[in-house]
């Protein structure tokens, strides 16, 4: 038998190795600790997977190979490129104190990511708000945290989007808590890749019924309450810039925000008539738990991420949550059926023909140069 134990296979072989020993030696120990140490174990193995998954696809330059034996650098956030420094985020709230005192903002997935950014901003500029998502301790815990930040109350109320009657539940609750609210942000979504010929009927469904149903459920329940109480508003739909160009493995994400952005340009043509407007932000990659978690498990993209965004780096929270505070501001009343795409020129540039002439060297330049001269009169 062959075997071919070159260092670099001896290396991968030494980590899932490891691994295994360190889930193992979890098992044998005390009963009540068990669990815990498998989940150790686990996580060293899926560490090492994603090291070995990442290694393969980017192979590592020699002299980086101590850094792969720790799972936190394995999975490290890639590095923003030059151009960055020119183009720093700007985290601070860019309204004026105020801007949504008495103002009552229903976000749904605010206790996370974007959304919870999102109430954040709104909160610290004098709204009420009202978070909704699945996961009540979640909602609990960041409206406690930005309640106790900003001086407003933030209300957590458990609701499954999937779910009309849940929806409508969570809505009679608002009503009892602040009553309609003027700005509705909705920004929970479900989203995970896949090749689409893995993908089971109840996957595509989970991913369509959260984002396109969900978001319609919300929006068509609250607007005809609005609608009865004669009562205006701002809506807000996140989606992303894949909505308009689709995208491979992420199928029935792209398929349903599609969707989502089309019932928002209808009814901001149907409903101006009732005092309510519909806008949309499209962003480009920003660094969630929610969204890396799902889109880039193993880190391996990331780079590649980076490297097509003109501006050099990720979005932040903050860069969604001033956009989305403008647009459902009472600066912004004059914008409706607006798809607003915030993504550091990462549409543009995947979308030019040329674009990926930006590689090409001063000295590459000057024979390129030379050689289209030449055809001069051919
Ligand atoms: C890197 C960033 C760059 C760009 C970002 C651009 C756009 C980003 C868009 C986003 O939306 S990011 C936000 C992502 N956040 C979330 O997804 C949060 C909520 N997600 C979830 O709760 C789960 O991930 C969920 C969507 C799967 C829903 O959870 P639920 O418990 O309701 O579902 P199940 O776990 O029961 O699964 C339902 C169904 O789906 C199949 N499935 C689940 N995961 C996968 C997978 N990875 N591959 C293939 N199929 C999957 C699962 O097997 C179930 O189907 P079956 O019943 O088995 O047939
Ligand atoms: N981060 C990024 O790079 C990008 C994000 N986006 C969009 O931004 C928005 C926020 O994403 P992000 O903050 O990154 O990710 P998160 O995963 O943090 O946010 C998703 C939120 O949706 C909630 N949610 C999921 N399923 C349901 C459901 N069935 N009912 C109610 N709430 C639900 C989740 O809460 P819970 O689990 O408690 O239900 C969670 O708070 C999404 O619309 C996403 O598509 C768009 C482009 C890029």
């Amino acid at each position: 038998m062959n075997f071919d134990l070159s260092h670099e296979k001896l290396f991968t072989y030494l980590l899932i190795l490891c691994s295994i020993i360190i889930s193992f030696g979890g098992v044998v120990r005390t009963h009540k600790t068990t669990y815990r140490a498998c989940a150790v174990g686990r996580l060293n193995m899926a560490a090492a997977a994603a090291v070995v998954f990442r290694r393969n696809l980017f192979p590592l330059k020699l002299g980086q190979k101590a850094c792969a034996l720790h799972s936190s650098c394995a999975l490290r956030d890639a590095d923003p490129l030059p151009q960055a420094s020119f183009f720093p985020p700007n985290d601070a709230t860019m309204l004026p104190p105020g801007s949504f005192s008495d103002k009552v903002a229903f976000v749904t997935g605010g206790g996370t990511g974007l959304g919870r950014a999102m109430t954040q901003g709104l909160s610290q500029l004098g709204a009420t708000c009202v978070i909704a998502s699945r996961k009540l301790e979640v909602l609990q815990k960041t409206a406690e945290e930005i309640t106790a930040q900003t001086g407003n109350k933030v209300f957590p109320v458990a609701c499954d989007v999937r779910d009309p009657a849940a929806v409508a539940q969570c809505l009679d609750q608002m009503e009892k808590l602040t009553g309609l609210p003027d700005v509705v942000i909705n920004n929970a979504a479900g989203n995970f890749v896949s090749p689409s010929e893995k993908l089971s009927p109840n996957g595509w469904k989970t991913i369509v019924d959260i984002v396109l149903n969900g978001t319609a459920f919300v929006t068509l329940e609250l607007g005809k309450r609005l609608i009865r109480q004669d009562k205006g508003a701002s809506f807000l739909a996140i989606t992303t810039i894949y909505a308009e160009s689709g995208s491979g493995f992420v199928v029935p994400s792209a398929s349903a925000k599609a969707g989502v952005e089309a019932l928002y340009k209808s009814l901001a043509a149907e409903w101006g008539r009732y005092g309510l407007r519909f806008n949309i932000i499209q962003p480009g990659p920003i660094r969630t738990k929610g969204a890396f978690s799902r889109l880039d498990p193993t880190g391996a993209f990331e780079k590649s991420m980076i490297g097509r965004i003109p501006v050099g780096r990720l979005g932040t929270p903050n860069e969604i949550k001033n956009l989305a505070l403008y647009m459902s501001s009472h600066y912004a009343t004059w914008m409706s059926g607006a798809v607003v795409r915030l993504d550091g020129g990462e549409y543009v540039s995947m979308a030019g023909e040329f674009n990926d002439l930006r590689k090409v060297s001063k000295q590459q330049w000057d024979l390129i140069e030379a050689m289209i001269r030449q055809t001069k009169g051919s």
